[in-house]
């Protein structure tokens, strides 16, 4: 049986005659040119955008994640995800009207041939968008960029530095624009990666918050926000592509953290026999419920107690910035930074230079 379609200036239909069974199985009139990842459904161009434009909408219009006239930051590094955010930001926000200013906040964790590149995708993106930029160095924050931390901590680690220093600095960046909402675009894969991490380390704090959409520190101004929460990362890459949106896609130099490598291999694995399983993964971890926390004889939880007394939203006593502890971990790690940085006698004899030069410090370096 065969069908003649309407005419479609997206999938630009050549053969006018379709296989019944090859009709999009939402629409019945434009050809199926995808299988989505999600559910296997086989539609075409047009209507994948539409789904997956309107899944992220009621996402956030269910989960009220912004009000009218409210200044949010786009974490943006320039890779897909982060790019699909900010684009799918502007575009439900002029179609929809919510009434938001969207400014775009990047973080230069200081990895060269890395994140240099990348933040050349986030500043055409910029031009692009017509959106503002801002973007912030660990380098103007902690005197440390991350290559000089591998290069002094080594890389076993990098992804736990990078992690706390970029958490911190987000929240920094965002109050220095005098904003108070960070929106990252963590997906669906993520979050499931993050839950099953969370149960094989029997971390119950952390999973606990794992797949909240919506996350805020007792004490802090400033709330963040996961729009992807419910979006697979074939997706994403699938309506990039489509959209033909300008994004980077190199790995970072450093490797990623051996345990979420692990449970990322894992995730992949169960996905391909079922598909289902990223969502179930979340929805899971939202209905868990949790034995209650044991209660002391003072009343306290026990999650709320540590050492010190101090709870968590409390300041840091050393940078100022939120802390559950009396120094927050970027201070801890900093700390340990200072402690082993290369003490460099600095050559000023400038006959020598290049190699010569680096050579000369080399040997006056201590660790
Ligand atoms: N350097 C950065 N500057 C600003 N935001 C960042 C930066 N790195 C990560 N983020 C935010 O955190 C989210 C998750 O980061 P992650 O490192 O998991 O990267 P990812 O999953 O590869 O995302 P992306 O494709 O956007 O890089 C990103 O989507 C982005 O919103």
């Amino acid at each position: 049986m065969s069908y003649t379609p309407p005419s479609d200036p997206v999938n630009k239909v050549t053969n006018k005659t379709i296989k019944i069974s090859q009709l999009c199985e939402l629409c019945h009139s434009r050809k199926a040119v995808i299988k989505r990842p999600k559910n296997l459904q086989k539609i075409c161009k047009l209507c994948f955008f539409h789904v997956f434009e309107t899944e992220i909408h009621n996402t956030i219009v269910t989960n009220n994640l912004f009000y009218k006239g409210e200044r949010v930051a786009v974490g943006a590094s320039g890779g897909k995800d982060s790019t699909v955010l900010a684009h799918m930001l502007k575009y439900l926000n002029e179609k929809y009207n919510y009434g938001i200013e969207i400014v775009l906040l990047s973080i230069d964790e200081g990895i060269v041939g890395y994140r240099d590149d990348s933040l050349a995708t986030v500043k055409r993106n910029q031009q692009q968008y017509q959106l503002p930029l801002e973007i912030v160095s660990f380098k103007e924050l902690y005197n440390w960029t991350m290559d000089e931390i591998v290069a002094t901590a080594g890389i076993r680690n990098s992804c736990t530095y990078c992690g706390v220093f970029r958490r911190q600095a987000l929240d920094r960046g965002a109050e220095k624009l005098g904003i108070h909402h960070v929106i990252t675009g963590h997906n669906a894969d993520d979050m499931a990666e993050t839950v099953l991490m969370n149960i094989l380390r029997g971390d119950v704090a952390r999973l606990e918050k794992s797949t909240a959409i919506i996350t805020k520190s007792k004490g802090s101004p400033i709330k963040r926000s996961k729009p992807f929460k419910y979006s697979y990362q074939k997706e994403i890459v699938l309506y990039a592509h489509f959209k033909k949106l300008d994004y980077f896609s190199t790995e970072c130099t450093y490797a990623p953290e051996a345990f979420r490598g692990t449970a990322r291999e894992f995730m992949k694995n169960l996905e391909s026999v079922r598909p289902s399983c990223i969502i179930d993964i979340i929805q899971s971890g939202e209905n868990l419920v949790l034995k209650q926390k044991k209660v002391h004889t003072n009343g306290q939880q026990n999650s709320n107690k540590v050492a010190g007394g101090f709870v968590d939203g409390n300041r840091c006593t050393k940078c100022g910035y939120l802390s559950s502890n009396d120094i927050c971990k970027a201070c801890i790690l900093l700390e340990g930074l200072e402690r082993n940085r290369p003490s460099i006698t600095l050559d000023n004899d400038s006959s020598v230079d290049g190699a010569a030069r680096v050579m000369r410090q080399l040997e006056h370096m201590s660790f």
